[in-house]
């Protein structure tokens, strides 16, 4: 049975807050979902904000994207924060207050090399490609 709000073509899955909490200006809350899931080796799933909250209320994740990482077993928290600078935000449990995009990653490690291969960009760096960005 999907989510009761999903739309079909929706990237991410809807996290849901287990626990009510009152966010005042600034303030940040680490949010139980009830969830906990079994990601295939080779997959990471990333907790990201909902883009009405943030629009609409400045509620946003502090350290978005949150990785859950494959092997982690436990319960997905989400650590939501308030950065409008007068309201307070209520959360009650049941409120969608994140997203779970999930999806393959690669495993990398630095190796130590003399030289890169080229490229188009090189080495030109933020705002190299015009002044108006
Ligand atoms: O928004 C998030 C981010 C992470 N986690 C869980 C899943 C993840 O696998 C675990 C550890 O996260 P991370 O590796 O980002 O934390 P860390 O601060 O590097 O701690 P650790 O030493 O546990 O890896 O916490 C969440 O529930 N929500």
């Amino acid at each position: 049975m999907p989510p009761r709000y999903a739309h079909s073509d929706d990237a991410g899955a809807d996290l849901f807050a287990a626990e009510s909490a009152v966010l005042q200006p600034g303030e940040r809350a680490l949010i139980g979902t009830g969830v906990a899931i079994a990601l295939p080796e080779g997959y990471a799933a990333f907790v990201v904000p909902r883009s009405g909250l943030a629009a609409k209320h400045g509620i946003t994740v502090v350290n978005s994207p949150g990785t859950v990482d494959a092997g982690y077993r436990g319960e997905i928290k989400v650590t939501l924060l308030n950065t409008d600078r007068h309201e307070p935000f209520r959360v009650e449990a049941g409120d969608r207050i994140a997203q779970l995009i999930i999806t393959p990653v690669s495993r990398a490690v630095f190796v130590p090399v003399e030289e890169l291969p080229s490229s188009v960009r090189g080495e030109a760096g933020f705002g190299s490609t015009g002044v108006r960005g």
